[in-house]
């Protein structure tokens, strides 16, 4: 990026922010350079987006069913609160970083501008494969993480939500260890909770649906049917099992699914609820007898029309962009394209729908809980659907116009839409003194 641009020069940014070591937060820095040139005087407050608000490292022990005593490191991270206040999942996983949860926290903030819901970005994860552990672990990790991360976090200041191999039953302990430290029960503290708990009609969909919405909105634009398309579908969880889900109702052939375990193919169609049920019983797609098992690496080759990344990072790179047949990709997941996979798409006339536009359905909601809580109203499932499909196809259509107009990307679209929204915000507050 032009050094003119900002007040402070890239040498001077503290040794964990540089983008040399390219992973999820160098990707997104690279995604900052790259809309900076479209932000006119606002450039001038970019510096604010390359680093994060606030991290907090946290050592999280707990006794093991054993006896004996772990420890695990965990983080939360807020971005940027220029709009409001921290908002963004919370993921347990092995491999989990700081560099990541930066990125995911900063993609949050991105996020929930484009869909100009009223938060800034956060995120939060711990570095422990959660399969690994007993129930009665799981609850003990995750309330001594929230006790950690409670000086940071509020139904005012920073609202944790599901992620990665998180769900409702953690969010449920998240609400009552943080309520308990408090003194009062704090439901707007976290979204994603069960319904009794507070919990929004049509989250557990949202992010799925959203993914949906804005597909079949791409899929117009490009002239592409969605009945009878053929989709392939990368995570089989939350948000891709639900896609996949409201794809095949819409007529689609989901021919391709893959999870940790292992990737399905059938050219006729995976049949999605049975699949779902199967995933419910065993844990994962592994052993599902009704389609033909294949290699991982062969799903980039999977003859397709719409491909939905929905798993991890970092899973369309230089080895594998060029083998996908997809003319529509539409991203479930965070950060699941590098920015040269990206360039490699744009070449080949593949249309990429970018995750902080395509799985913005899932906050978009927990800002409906969010409100719901506050004002202890709760909405039908159905206003609460039509609500983030309105908001779903207001966004993506603002994005698509700006994408027109300035003959960019969606992603640098969508993030001349967002940073711009963030930076006006960040200029209107001004800065202490
Ligand atoms: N849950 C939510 O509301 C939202 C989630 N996201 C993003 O969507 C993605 C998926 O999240 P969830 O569905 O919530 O998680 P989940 O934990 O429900 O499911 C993750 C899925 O990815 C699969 N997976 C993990 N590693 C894989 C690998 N190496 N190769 C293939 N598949 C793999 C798992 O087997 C599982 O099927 C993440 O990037 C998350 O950040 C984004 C917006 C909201
Ligand atoms: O629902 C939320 O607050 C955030 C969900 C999330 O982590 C994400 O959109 O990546």
């Amino acid at each position: 990026m032009s050094q003119a641009a900002s007040h402070t020069p890239a040498h001077a940014l503290p040794s964990y922010l540089h983008s040399d070591r390219l992973g999820p937060w160098g990707i997104y820095l690279q995604q900052i350079d790259r809309v900076t040139p479209y932000l006119g005087h606002l450039a001038r407050w970019v510096e604010t987006l390359k680093r994060p608000k606030r991290a907090l490292i946290v050592d999280v022990p707990i006794h093991l069913d054993n006896g004996t005593v772990a420890h695990f490191e965990g983080y939360r991270v807020q971005h940027n609160t220029s709009r409001g206040p921290g908002k963004g999942g919370v993921r347990f996983h092995q491999d989990v970083t700081l560099s990541e949860v930066m990125a995911l926290a900063a993609w949050m903030s991105i996020k929930n501008a484009a869909v100009n819901v009223p938060f800034g970005g956060a995120k939060g994860g711990v570095r422990v494969d959660p399969k690994s552990l007993s129930l009665g672990e799981l609850e003990r990790v995750t309330r001594r993480y929230t006790s950690e991360i409670g000086i940071i976090i509020g139904p005012s200041k920073d609202i944790p939500a599901p992620d990665v191999n998180t769900n409702e039953q953690v969010m449920a302990w998240m609400m009552d260890t943080y309520s308990m430290n408090e003194g009062t029960t704090a439901t707007g503290v976290v979204t994603g909770k069960p319904i009794d708990l507070g919990g929004s009609l049509g989250r557990r969909e949202a992010t799925g649906r959203g993914v949906y919405t804005v597909g079949v909105e791409a899929a117009r634009h490009l002239g592409l049917e969605v009945a009878g398309a053929r989709v392939a579908v990368q995570g089989f969880g939350n948000v891709g099992s639900i896609a996949a889900k409201l794809f095949a109702e819409a007529g689609a052939r989901v021919v391709a699914v893959q999870d940790h375990t292992g990737t399905l193919y059938r050219e006729s169609g995976i049949d999605i609820p049975a699949l779902m049920f199967h995933v419910k019983q065993h844990g994962s797609i592994a052993g599902y007898a009704e389609a033909e098992p294949l290699p991982s690496d062969a799903f980039w080759d999977v003859p397709c029309d719409i491909l939905i990344p929905a798993a991890l990072e970092g899973q369309i790179t230089t080895a594998n962009a060029a083998r996908i047949s997809a003319r529509l990709v539409i991203e479930g997941a965070n950060g699941p394209t590098t920015p040269e996979a990206d360039d490699i798409l744009a070449e080949r006339g593949t249309l990429v729908v970018p995750d902080v536009i395509a799985n913005a359905g899932g906050v978009t909601v927990s800002y409906f809980e969010w409100v719901q809580d506050f004002s202890s109203f709760f909405w039908t499932e159905d206003e609460i659907n039509a609500r983030l499909v309105r908001i779903m196809k207001e966004a993506f259509g603002a994005v698509w116009s700006v994408a027109q107009d300035k003959k960019v990307s969606l992603r640098t679209a969508t993030f001349i839409v967002a940073c711009t929204r963030i930076l006006r915000a960040r200029e209107m507050r001004g800065l202490y003194p």
